[in-house]
């Protein structure tokens, strides 16, 4: 068996392609970063193809100067984001940008459907509320908005699936990502006709599906060419970032739960039975047998790199002389102040909010400013508003019983100490961290362990490659004011969410 596994994951805020060994050991990576365009209110969308660019140029420069030789690559995985509707036509062509899950356009379509075919038996059949954020209603937008889509529609492909079909000329729908769909049945993962035809979607553009470690094909010579691989490696399924990202912090028996900190933040509670709430996310994970019943905000990391990219001039020259990051430099702004930001509470529905309120008129809102607030505090209460998120959906999921222990972080907000011990004390749950920034390119890799034979089971993988790396106890101290702010958190919202979605009535 050759020695090494890639894992690539498509990122809302850039790709990664790290290359592990068989213990999990990073023997390479690299990272490529594209754009998310925002052309009007709620529309959020990405290029699949510019997705394709940057991957395929990360991945040549990282072999250029890598010791790793793609000869030894034994199988890649792929994960990535959530509910994109990639429109390709029969060559395989896109069609359009894809809307990408922060995408609200969809609103009243979901509104219409939710009445006329019933958002009980929606709900029943697919285990998730529909909301204008899945990819069902944004393959019926363009029915309606971009008939000349539509109709030249092949298939609608996912991120992972997308890039899957690049590198093997296969077309798939794994698993994990299934639950994107209202018309694939979450009892049986199958996709269901007779919700297929009452939603207007038509069967054929759907993919056959398959378990996340299943190959799918093998590197082509074109493939290879444009990215630098080499052809005939064996490529996987893949599945869902969250999904991968929980595989790869050790995720796999019942009631074990990651924390996400990526572009979104949230959780993944791992169960072993069909559990459903409205308010929550159900999707089935990459390891079989299993479902992931998750909480998300539209916020999470992505307000940091929003702060960053907007307030964060002086960190980047200062951190070009001292070689800090800027986000180093804002944990060190953010430490400074007091737990509870004197006050300054954050909402962090920057796209509006997905789980548990499912609101997409709702806002980001600072609250609580006076001339004593300095950057800091902005920093300081971002990061505890996103934890906020984190409580309210833990104790949503806690009401549809399933309770949880202790938290497996993932993601870049896992680098920050200041900001895991803050979900910590937030939660009243203990973090581990296993690896941040490669637990979800890690758990892609897994994927292609298991499929090629690498690894037993999904077991063995992660026995010999999760490894804990630090451990965040909830500080008891600052309860009170966190419990204070907690409830100001949610009052806020009730408050402004009239006014809220008077302002922007989709
Ligand atoms: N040192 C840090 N402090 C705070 N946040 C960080 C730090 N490093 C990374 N992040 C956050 O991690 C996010 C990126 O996480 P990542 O898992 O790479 O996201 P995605 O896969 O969604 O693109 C950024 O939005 C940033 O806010
Ligand atoms: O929707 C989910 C999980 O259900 C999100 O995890 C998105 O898939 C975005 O992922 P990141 O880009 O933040 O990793």
């Amino acid at each position: 068996m050759k020695p090494y596994l890639l894992g690539i994951d498509i990122g809302t805020s850039a790709c990664k392609i790290a290359v592990f060994n068989r213990e999990g050991t990073v023997i390479d990576s690299a990272a490529g970063e594209y754009e998310v365009y925002y052309p009007q209110p709620g529309w959020a969308e990405q290029d699949p193809e510019e997705w394709w660019r940057v991957i395929c140029s990360t991945m040549k420069e990282m072999f250029a100067k890598s010791i790793v030789n793609p000869e030894d690559i034994a199988g890649i995985g792929i994960d990535g984001q959530s509910w994109s509707a990639i429109a390709v036509d029969k060559k395989g062509k896109v069609l359009t940008n894809t809307p990408i899950w922060m995408d609200t356009r969809a609103f009243s379509i979901c509104r219409d459907l939710n009445e006329t075919v019933g958002a009980e038996r929606i709900f029943q059949l697919s285990g998730n509320s529909l909301q204008p954020s899945y990819t069902t209603a944004k393959i019926l937008w363009y029915k309606e908005h971009m008939p000349e889509v539509f109709e030249n529609i092949d298939k609608i492909l996912q991120s992972n699936s997308y890039i899957g079909f690049k590198l093997t000329g296969h077309m798939t729908q794994d698993i994990s990502q299934g639950y994107g769909l209202h018309c694939f049945d979450m009892h049986t993962g199958t996709w269901n006709k007779e919700m297929c035809e009452a939603l207007g979607i038509p069967s054929h553009i759907l993919p056959d599906i398959y378990s996340c470690h299943d190959v799918i094909g093998t590197v082509t010579e074109e493939a290879a060419k444009e990215s630098g691989l080499l052809a005939g490696i064996p490529v996987v399924a893949g599945g869902l970032d969250a999904a991968c990202g929980t595989l790869g912090a050790g995720v796999i028996h019942t009631g074990e739960t990651q924390e996400q900190g990526g572009q979104a933040g949230g959780m993944s509670i791992c169960i072993d039975s069909y559990k459903a709430d409205e308010r929550l996310i159900l999707s089935y994970h990459v390891v079989p047998g299993k479902w992931l019943l998750q909480g998300g905000t539209t916020g999470g990391g992505g307000v940091m790199r929003w702060l960053e990219k907007e307030f964060a001039d002086y960190e980047r020259e200062e951190g070009r002389k001292t070689g800090k990051s800027s986000l180093d430099l804002f944990n060190h702004l953010a430490q400074a102040v007091n737990p509870g930001s004197d006050g300054l509470v954050f909402l962090p529905y920057m796209a509006g909010e997905r789980s548990p309120i499912w609101d997409p008129n709702a806002k980001g809102v600072f609250y609580g400013l006076d001339f004593g607030k300095t950057k800091g505090h902005f920093i300081r209460a971002a990061m505890e508003g996103v934890a906020m998120s984190l409580k309210h959906n833990l104790d949503v999921a806690k009401e549809a019983g399933a309770e949880v222990d202790v938290l497996r972080a993932m993601g870049g907000s896992a680098n920050s100490l200041l900001w895991t011990q803050i979900k910590s004390d937030i939660t009243g749950k203990p973090i581990v961290v296993p690896s941040s920034d490669t637990a979800t390119t890690l758990g892609a890799a897994m994927l292609a362990g298991v499929g090629v034979g690498m690894y037993l089971d999904f077991e063995e993988a992660v026995k010999m490659t999760v490894e804990n790396k630090r451990y965040h106890v909830p500080n008891q101290a600052d309860r009170e004011v966190y419990d204070r702010n907690y409830k100001m958190y949610r009052s806020l919202y009730e408050n402004l969410k009239d006014m809220m979605s008077e302002e922007g009535e989709q």
